[in-house]
Order: C-alpha cells, then structure tokens, then sequence
C-alpha cells in the first residue's frame, strides 16, 4: 500500500509510473514526487498562513554553497512586518533550511546543521556562541550527537504600532537576520569548505526542533512570569 502524500493522489501516482523515486520510510512506502518535494521544500520556507506542512520526505537538499551578504546591524531592533518577513526572511534565505514556525509568537528563527563527528558539534556550536559574543546577540544553541540547532529572536524587540507608537515586544528583527547570515557564512566557509558536515535529513531536524519548540516556550513563559513581577 502506498501512502499519499499531500500532493493529489493521481499526481503520485503519475509521478510512480515517470519512475520518481519512492522512499522506505519505517516499513512505509512512501511516494517522493516533484510536487511533494517542492511544497516540503517551500513549506519551510513561506510564511504559511493555512497550508499545512506536508508529509513528504523528501531526499536531502543540495546545500547552496554561495556565502550570503551579512545585512548591517538596525539602529533599532525593530520587529519585521509581515512584508519585511517575506523579503528578508522568505526570500532572502531561499534554499538554505533557516525557517521560522510562523505559529508561534514570538517568532523564532531557526537552522538545525548536520555533522558527522562530534567534535565538529562542539567546533560549530563554539563558532556561533562566538558571533554571540561579538555581535551582543544571543541564540539558543543546542547540541545534539550529530548536529547543532540554531534558533533565535530579538528578546529586546520594538514593536512599532499602526499609529506609530513604539512598544517593547519579542521576535525576529533585522538583529537576527544578520545573526543568522553571520552563522550561515561562518558554516560554509570553516565547515562545508572543509567538508566538515553531513547532508541534512529533513524529518529527522523537524522533529528535534519541535522538542526545542516546547523547551523556548517553556522559557518563554518563565521569562514573561518573572518580567511581571
Ligand atoms: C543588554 C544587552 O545588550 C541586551 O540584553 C542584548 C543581549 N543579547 C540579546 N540577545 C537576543 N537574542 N536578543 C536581545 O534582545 C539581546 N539583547
């Protein structure tokens, strides 16, 4: 029995007999087709309002290996507009697997990178911690055996009201942006240079970054706890 995916079932179906690849996914049979890849791939990135993410698994990604401009860091950390997000957040990191979970408020944006050996874990996660220190940004950082999650927001965010009244509040601004380009770059050119890294499993990072989901939240909650005191 082969399982649909959210791609229509004729077009598996077609995409099964143009001889696409077909995944064994824990015992499943599992269709990759264009389409489903597609929509994986973009899932992650666009700001989805009500498509809900598919179940595609799709082979790994080809890693973009151009570095990314590194945006100058805002006078004000100001929060990004809906607009602003598709722009510099959307758009602008197309391809390379930072996403953001576009339910969750704050917003949190997010990479998880792959690696083979543990010392490169250790390596990445001191690199980032050291554009932390540099840059007076700070992410969580979590390593796991065979890979390191980079999330982030402004937790010193502006939010600049529709009649122009400014308000302190958390999520992503132009800070993160550039964190996040500083972060990409570094891992292109200390690791994917050096062929320190591992082709990335999409499912297997979604899921790690839903249990980090539930632990910000967590700290979330205990931060806006203690603010009100
Ligand atoms: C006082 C200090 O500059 C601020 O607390 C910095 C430190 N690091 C930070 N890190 C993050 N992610 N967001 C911030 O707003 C922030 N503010």
């Amino acid at each position: 029995m082969l399982a649909r995916l959210s791609v229509s079932s004729r077009a598996a179906v077609r995409s099964a007999c143009a001889g696409r690849a077909v995944r064994l996914v824990n015992g499943q049979r599992l269709l990759v087709t264009a389409a489903a890849e597609t929509s994986e791939q973009e899932g992650r990135a666009t700001e989805a309002t009500d498509a809900l993410p598919t179940k595609a698994v799709s082979p790994p990604e080809r890693i973009i290996k151009e570095p990314i401009a590194v945006p100058a860091a805002p006078e004000e950390p100001i929060l990004l507009d809906r607009e602003q997000r598709r722009v510099h957040i959307v758009d602008y990191f197309k391809g390379r697997r930072w996403w953001v979970n576009w339910r969750k408020d704050p917003l949190v944006l997010s990479k998880s990178f792959p690696f083979e050996k543990y010392d490169d874990v250790i390596d990445f996660a001191n690199v980032v911690a050291g554009i932390a220190k540099a840059e007076n940004h700070h992410p969580v950082i979590l390593m796991e055996p065979k890979k390191v999650q980079v999330r982030m927001f402004t937790h010193q965010g502006i939010l600049v009201t529709p009649d122009a009244e400014k308000k302190p509040s958390r999520g992503v601004t132009m800070r993160d942006v550039r964190f996040a380009s500083l972060v990409e770059n570094a891992w292109l050119e200390q690791f994917v240079t050096t062929g320190r890294f591992r082709e990335p499993r999409a499912q297997a990072d979604r899921q790690s970054s839903q249990e980090i989901e539930k632990s910000q939240a967590r700290v979330a909650h205990a931060d806006s706890g203690s603010a009100s005191e």
